[in-house]
């Protein structure tokens, strides 16, 4: 029996997957009351396809939501940290929901019975080994021995979280000490074909920063480039793209990084924004100046701050311009607004006195409008928005908005992620 601690994207997900796959009964807790309720009402609160319907399928069988920590955890011989991992203001990674966790279980994990830890969360290179080990000593659970430790990092990425759990490239298990690595691979074992890789805790911690920070370092390359272009001028940015990525070096199976080549107006989400900074923190904790990420997170803001300009160049001096924001969420195919690029955006054209914006967006503009209450207003429909605006800045490149082009013609259309790079056609200017 497994419990999962944390019923966020990645404790939802790895719960009913593993409840899926292996078809063990899955103990699930959330220390948030209303995320509980909701899930025992068969509901989700984000958008995430498939998982709504999982859930229906195995709660209140394989999927049990309990009301405390302790009943999750006393029949479990995994137990899956899967809570959050914020930045702090230094970058630092906030370990408070990973440590609390792990103290709050102690009682429990001390009746004897040998259980495997599993650390899901995003943490620093060194968590586990060198902060979550001594901590269980201290807490009278030595791992190896009372209990197994493994670090376990999670890859999937919004908006395609069940496909990417179900599939994972592979499963990297690292072990803070040998046993709690081999009962973890024996359980992946039982439901999942993915090649399972064992190494030490610390290797996996930082493969999985590492992961992130390519991804945010080529997509900083990618905006600094179209920023190039741009300043250049008489460059075809979307064409130039397309090239580009059609060196075969980018497509050989299973590799297909050109998904992080396409310039735009920043990277945002829940991830990588936090976990480079944490990376940056990491590295200037151990004496090392991580001078290559800083400057990916410096284009990164570079290329907000240059969306916004290029609106207000747009709307000109004429500050009650009607500018509309077409999508909120941070990707398309999710209504995550956490770290969202286009606050960030519309908060720059705020300051600088353009004050009558409004937004449409397929999912996320309830949670948008309630994490960040800007004075901003909200069209039902692209059509509206279309109609209603003279200024139209695409931020997120929903596939409504690539369908419904036609709405946008005859407006002043900035088009922040280049969508014509993205459609898979080379178009020339003019055509
Ligand atoms: N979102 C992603 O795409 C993604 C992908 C891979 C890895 N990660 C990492 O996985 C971790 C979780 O991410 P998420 O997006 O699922 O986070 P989330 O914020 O959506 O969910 C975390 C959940 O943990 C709960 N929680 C916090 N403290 C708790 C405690 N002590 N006991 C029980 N529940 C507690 C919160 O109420 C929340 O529901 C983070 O470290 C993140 O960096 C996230
Ligand atoms: O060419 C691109 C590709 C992406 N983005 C932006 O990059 C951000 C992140 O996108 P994505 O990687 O699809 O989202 P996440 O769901 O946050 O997933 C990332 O973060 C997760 C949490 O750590 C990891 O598990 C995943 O492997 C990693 O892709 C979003 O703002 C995108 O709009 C761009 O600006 N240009």
């Amino acid at each position: 029996m497994i419990a999962v601690i944390g019923l966020g994207f990645v404790g939802l997900t790895t719960g009913l997957g593993l409840a899926h796959r292996i078809g063990c009964t899955l103990f699930a807790y959330d220390c948030d009351p209303k995320k509980r309720e909701l899930y025992r009402a068969g509901r989700i609160p984000f958008h995430e396809p498939e998982l709504q319907e999982h859930l229906g399928r195995y709660l209140g069988n394989r999927f049990v939501v309990c009301d405390t920590l302790e009943e999750a955890l006393r029949s479990a011989e995994y137990i899956f940290y899967c809570v959050g991992t914020p930045a702090l203001a230094d970058g630092g990674a906030d370990l408070n929901a990973l440590l609390g966790g792990l103290k709050a279980s102690r009682e429990v994990l001390s009746d004897g019975r040998f259980r495997v830890l599993v650390i899901k969360s995003t943490v620093p290179p060194g968590t586990t080994s060198r902060v979550i080990a001594p901590l269980l000593e201290q807490l009278g659970l030595r791992p190896g021995e009372h209990v197994g430790l493994a670090a376990n990092p999670e890859f999937l990425r919004e908006g395609s979280a069940w496909r990417d759990v179900m599939e994972p490239d592979r499963i990297v298990i690292g072990e803070a000490e040998p046993d709690g690595g081999r009962r973890l691979a024996e359980l992946y074992a039982l439901g999942f074909d993915a090649p399972v890789r064992r190494v030490s805790a610390t290797t996996a911690e930082f493969v999985k920063y590492m992961s992130n920070s390519l991804l945010a370092t080529m997509i900083s390359f990618a905006n600094e480039m179209a920023m190039i272009a741009e300043q250049t001028g008489d460059i075809e940015i979307p064409q130039a793209f397309r090239l580009l990525h059609e060196d075969k070096r980018w497509h050989g199976t299973p590799a297909k990084m050109t998904d992080y080549v396409y310039p735009g107006c920043g990277f945002g989400g829940y991830c990588l924004p936090k976990d480079i900074a944490s990376m940056i923190h990491h590295a200037s904790v151990i004496g090392e100046h991580a001078g290559l990420l800083q400057a990916a997170v410096d284009v990164n803001q570079k290329a907000q701050m240059r969306m916004a300009e290029r609106i207000a160049a747009a709307a000109g001096d004429q500050k009650s311009r009607k500018i509309g924001i077409l999508g909120l969420s941070f990707k398309p195919g999710s209504d995550d607004v956490r770290g969202a690029v286009s606050f960030e955006i519309i908060r720059l054209l705020l300051g600088m006195g353009y004050l009558n914006i409004a937004a449409y967006d397929p999912l996320s503009m309830n949670a948008f409008d309630l994490a960040y209450g800007l004075p901003i207003s909200y069209a039902q429909t692209m059509e509206e928005l279309a109609s209603g605006s003279e200024v139209i800045a695409l931020i997120t490149s929903w596939e409504e908005f690539i369908e419904k082009r036609h709405l946008l013609s005859g407006k002043l259309v900035i088009d922040g992620r280049y969508t014509e790079a993205q459609s898979g056609v080379i178009v020339h200017a003019g055509e």
